[in-house]
């Protein structure tokens, strides 16, 4: 089994650390324009290997996508990262043009592949893809739900002071500070919803603290997150590429699902070889479901800014 991942820098890196770690795929090539840099990466990661046991290989090249040539699943984290005070709104124009041109030249190497998008803004970039490409929706997968629900279910382990794999949570809608909607409703501790353990001001909290989740590690890091990243585009790749069918929230085509239509936003998703295998389309309560409406009203807004690619 055959991961490339295009954009060797912090999140590139981190998740072909992850996906060797966990033995997800044998070969892994990873992909940059700065010369040299993916081969140092990958050279330095592939020193891991006799301490930690792994036997993947990682592949670093500049540039050079013959290498990548038949792979399984593509992961794309070319493109900028936002600054503290930026939102990821604010990178559309440098990155569909990034997102463009490895979209492009990966599909050419790889005809069958899943694709994995993680490039910012993510529902936008995701949504690029597929209008790039025309490839079935099935094929292009955006990342951003994995991500949000595994800082939920960090700040409700924080809050209960409860095991964090006791925990279960999801977060849907569009990977922003302002549009993405923490699910505090399905989330449980030891299967009981949470709402039996925390008041109603540290549910708020809870919420809130995910939702600014990216930019208050991008304030503490001086540029955005990347080891939860990383290990969240790992889970989503280990479920395609060993057709696990697991229920991850990804960005994804909606075709009137939640009342949503013609743009990429984050839903419960089932994931197996197949890519995208199924939406699971929740029954969500008048308040969710304005949120949701509202999330789905900005996703759009924001792909106007393509229009200009567009045309
Ligand atoms: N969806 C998510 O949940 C999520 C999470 C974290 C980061 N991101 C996004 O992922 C992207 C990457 O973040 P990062 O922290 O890894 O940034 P980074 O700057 O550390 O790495 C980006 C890499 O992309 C490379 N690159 C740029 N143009 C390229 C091209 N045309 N072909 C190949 N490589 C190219 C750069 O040389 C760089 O090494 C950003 O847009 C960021 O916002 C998304
Ligand atoms: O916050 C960002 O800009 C990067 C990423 O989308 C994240 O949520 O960590």
């Amino acid at each position: 089994m055959k991961v490339t991942i295009i954009g060797a820098g912090n999140v590139g890196a981190s998740c072909a650390d992850a996906i060797s770690y966990r033995q997800i795929a044998n070969e892994i090539v990873l992909l940059d324009i700065k010369e040299g840099f993916a081969e140092g990466k990958a050279m330095d990661m592939m020193q891991c290997a006799t301490h930690t046991g792994f036997n993947s290989v990682i592949k670093g090249v500049t540039n050079d996508y013959s290498q990548t040539a038949n792979s399984d699943v593509v992961v794309v984290t070319s493109g900028i990262p936002r600054k503290p005070g930026m939102t990821r709104e604010e990178l559309i124009d440098v990155n569909a043009k990034v997102v463009q041109s490895v979209m492009e030249q990966a599909l050419d190497h790889s005809p069958e592949a899943v694709f994995v998008l993680v490039t910012n803004p993510l529902d936008s970039m995701a949504y690029w893809a597929l209008k790039l490409t025309g490839l079935p929706k099935n094929r292009i997968i955006g990342m951003g739900g994995a991500l949000d629900s595994a800082r939920f279910r960090y700040f409700l382990a924080q809050k209960l002071q409860k095991p964090i794999n006791d925990i279960e949570g999801m977060v849907i809608g569009g990977h922003g500070d302002t549009t993405m909607i923490p699910l505090i409703r399905f989330a449980t501790y030891g299967g009981i919803p949470v709402e039996k353990f925390l008041s109603k001001e540290e549910q708020d909290e809870v919420v809130a603290a995910t939702m600014v989740g990216g930019a208050t590690l991008t304030k503490l890091l001086g540029t955005s997150a990347w080891y939860a990243p990383g290990a969240s585009v790992a889970a989503v790749v280990d479920s395609i590429l060993n057709d696990r069918k697991r229920i991850i929230t990804c960005s994804v085509l909606v075709e009137g699902e939640y009342g949503a239509n013609d743009l990429f936003i984050g839903v419960p998703c089932v994931l197996g070889k197949n890519g995208l295998e199924e939406i699971i389309d929740l029954k969500l309560n008048n308040i969710e479901n304005e949120k949701f409406q509202k999330s789905v009203a900005a996703v759009h807004e924001m792909n106007q800014g393509l229009r200009k690619f567009l045309d």
